[in-house]
């Protein structure tokens, strides 16, 4: 914002002082007020970021208590405005209980214009950083927003979202399946400039070739029999958004050498069409499948691969998510119920230990039905072990144990390689003392050969 279009209300009933300070803040738009109710008004009409008022005004003029209540009215009516007090000399006293009062800062009388221009000038940085933080804020949460998990991993995979978003950086998700690839991919496209424009998703894997190549590039009318009018592609349809392009693995080799042309040229032909049109969009890909395995396997090109995937985001299945799978069940039972007009309190001590300890192979999606269909079946209003028909009890805890038990040998695992197989770092890093994670490699069998200390 440049300095001309700051406002600067100054609270102040000495014309003399009025005069000086307009004179002082030429740089600046500044209104006066002389009183409380001027002041009040003042504010709801310009809304200044900054207010310098003084305490002794009307109809006490000679001591503090108008000053005080006006200083609270300022701040209840605008809590963001940064109000610089003007005290008595060495008034140190109400400069202190300002201070408390909720005023950014205070100077003394006489006032020393210099260190007062700083303090102002101060005061708006600080308000445009606070509006700029509220803003990315309130940007965030909304985009995130339905994104429900709170172990680290998924707090880093939400962060780096946040980071790649707003750039126009291609993104390949990588996940199995459930783990929310495509609540991702709209995430991604809602962080970005292109958020106002359409978000076009198309699955590679569930639509044979022929179809699949008219339905990313369009066609031409008698391109083919059946083309009977000229009908735009995927690729088209999101001109000025964002095409995701979900299992991307799936994509037969002909679509990824005419994609890769794409992405290399930024023009398309339609087919049976001459014609080449410019396509400005951004590419979001997910799959399930291990790409450096395919391309080893020559399924996969890997030039397409360095194209489509300029940052990739690994989405942990809910298993490897500390926490998150009886955080899901919650709120699914909460929608759940609100859906189907059900009054359910939550779950049983059984089944939220059987939620955390199964191991979720469809991720996501399978716990969202689980609990959908649970709240339907459910005759109590409590959802106990038997709704969630996740098989016997028995096995539910044996299967918790070995779950803890896989990510206990895991993080020891990354540990080790993290340290390069220095103990006492990885012990460190584990938390535990030497001789424990000692005892740790010989239960889980991993070699203590690699100590360089
Ligand atoms: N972290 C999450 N918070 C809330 N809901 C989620 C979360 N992750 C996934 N879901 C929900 O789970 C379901 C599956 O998610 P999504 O379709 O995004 O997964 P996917 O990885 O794209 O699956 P697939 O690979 O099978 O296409 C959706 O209903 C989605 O809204």
């Amino acid at each position: 914002m440049s300095t001309a279009t700051r406002h600067l209300l100054v609270v102040e009933d000495d014309p003399g002082l009025q005069a000086q300070l307009r004179w002082s803040f030429e740089d600046y738009e500044v209104l006066f007020a002389d009183d409380r109710a001027s002041a009040l008004a003042m504010l709801e009409s310009h809304q200044p970021a900054v207010v310098l008022q003084d305490l002794g005004l009307p109809p006490d003029p000679s001591g503090t208590s108008e000053g005080f209540a006006t200083l609270g009215e300022i701040l209840q009516r605008a809590p963001f405005t940064k109000v610089i007090v003007a005290t008595g000399n060495g008034d140190r006293d109400n400069a202190v209980k300002s201070i408390g009062l909720g005023a950014f800062d205070f100077c003394s009388k006489p006032l020393d214009l210099e260190v007062l221009r700083l303090i102002v000038s101060r005061a708006y940085r600080v308000h445009e950083l606070e509006a700029e933080n509220r803003a990315l804020r309130s940007q965030s949460s909304s985009v995130l927003e339905g994104i429900i998990g709170s172990s680290e991993v998924m707090v880093d995979v939400c962060r780096l979202i946040e980071k790649v978003g707003p750039s126009n950086a291609t993104v390949m998700l990588l996940g199995e399946t459930g783990t929310g690839k495509e609540l991702f991919a709209r995430a991604v496209h809602r962080l970005s400039s292109r958020r106002d424009g359409p978000f076009v998703a198309i699955n590679c894997a569930a639509i044979p070739e022929p179809l699949l190549e008219a339905e990313l590039f369009g066609y031409e009318r008698g391109a083919y029999t059946g083309a009977h009018r000229q009908t735009k592609g995927k690729i088209e349809l999101a001109v000025g958004g964002t095409l995701f392009l979900d299992e991307i693995g799936d994509m037969p080799p002909a679509l990824q050498s005419k994609l890769l042309r794409f992405l290399q040229e930024r023009v398309i032909e339609r087919i049976g069409g001459r014609e080449s049109i410019p396509v400005d969009i951004r590419i979001v890909c997910a799959t399930h499948q291990d790409l450096r395995a395919l391309i080893q396997q020559g399924r996969f090109r890997e030039d397409l691969f360095y194209r489509v995937s300029e940052v990739s985001v690994r989405l942990p299945p809910l298993r490897d998510r500390m926490g998150d799978a009886t955080l899901l069940a919650r709120h699914f039972l909460a929608q759940a119920a609100s859906r189907h007009g059900r009054t359910i309190r939550g779950f049983s001590t059984k089944a939220l230990k059987a939620i955390e300890g199964h191991s979720w192979p469809g991720n996501v999606r399978e716990l969202e039905n689980t609990v959908n269909s649970a709240v339907i079946m459910a005759d109590t209003k409590q959802i106990g072990l038997a709704e969630l028909q996740l098989g016997t009890t028995g096995e539910d805890f044996l299967s918790l144990r070995e779950v803890r038990a896989d990510a206990e040998k895991r993080a020891i695992q990354r540990a080790l390689a993290k340290a390069g197989g220095n103990l006492s770092r990885v012990a460190d890093l584990l938390g535990v003392s030497r001789p424990t994670l000692y005892d740790l490699l010989d239960k889980y069998g991993l070699k203590k050969t690699a100590d360089a200390d």
